[in-house]
């Protein structure tokens, strides 16, 4: 299996208080890995750092065998890791247009752009929602058009900020059913959770902040 990205020693602090101290961790190609840990043990941090939405200064990061640096966060990184918040934020537009809009802002526009979003919105298993006002729908409907919106871009690297939190049972199952297409895509994605569904599917591997550094579990 081939790396992704290898980050050296990354550290957050708030205050007195080191959230964490990671001696270096990597992740490969086409991967899941689930992101575990206590209340408080940094995993959303964790995912803002690589996701170019908090401040981090590695020792050092390769990113596809490339050297960069994550601050100021670099083009490459811009274009291939998306990060999807637990609850995702929605323009007031409708669902296509929510869908379509990262891929319109890199300049792909007329049929290409409705064709990639209608396979997106199928893939999702939300085409009955295309004209509904963002507003009025479910957490889960969220979660899994937030999916489609970051799987139209193609992404390296997907950060699923706990997917499932908010889900009850059937919401949850639509969310996870859709990860392993994420996979076969090609991206790696790295899920911080607490749910034990996510953490058993086949082949995910396990990632826990523990005393403040990463470890990998393999049970
Ligand atoms: N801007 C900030 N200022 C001060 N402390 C912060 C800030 N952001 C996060 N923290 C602290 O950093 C620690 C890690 O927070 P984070 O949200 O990353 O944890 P988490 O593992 O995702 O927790 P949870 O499982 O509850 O979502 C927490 O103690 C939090 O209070």
């Amino acid at each position: 299996m081939s790396s992704l990205m290898m980050v050296g020693r990354l550290r957050r602090q708030h205050g007195e208080r080191v959230v964490f101290d990671i001696a270096d961790f990597s992740l490969d190609v086409a991967t899941a890995y689930v992101l575990t840990g206590i209340n408080g043990a940094g995993k959303t941090t964790l995912l803002r750092m690589l996701g170019g939405l908090d401040k981090s200064e590695p020792s050092s990061l390769l990113w596809c065998g490339q050297l960069l640096q994550l601050a100021p966060y670099p083009p490459e990184l811009r274009a291939g890791v998306v990060y999807v918040h637990q609850d995702p934020i929605m323009f007031s537009t409708s669902v296509a247009h929510n869908i379509g809009y990262g891929l319109a802002a890199r300049g792909v526009v007329g049929a290409r752009l409705a064709q990639t979003v209608e396979a997106a919105m199928v893939w999702a298993g939300v085409t009955h929602l295309r004209d509904a006002n963002p507003a009025s729908l479910s957490g889960g409907e969220k979660q899994r058009i937030a999916l489609a919106r970051a799987k139209v871009l193609a992404p390296k690297l997907l950060l699923l900020d706990e997917p499932t939190a908010n889900l009850d049972g059937a919401a949850r199952e639509q969310v996870i059913a859709l990860i392993p297409a994420l996979l076969e895509a090609g991206t790696t994605v790295v899920i911080a959770c607490h749910d034990r569904d996510l953490i058993g599917l086949p082949g995910v591997r396990r990632l826990k902040l523990r005393d403040g550094d990463l470890i990998y579990r393999f049970s």
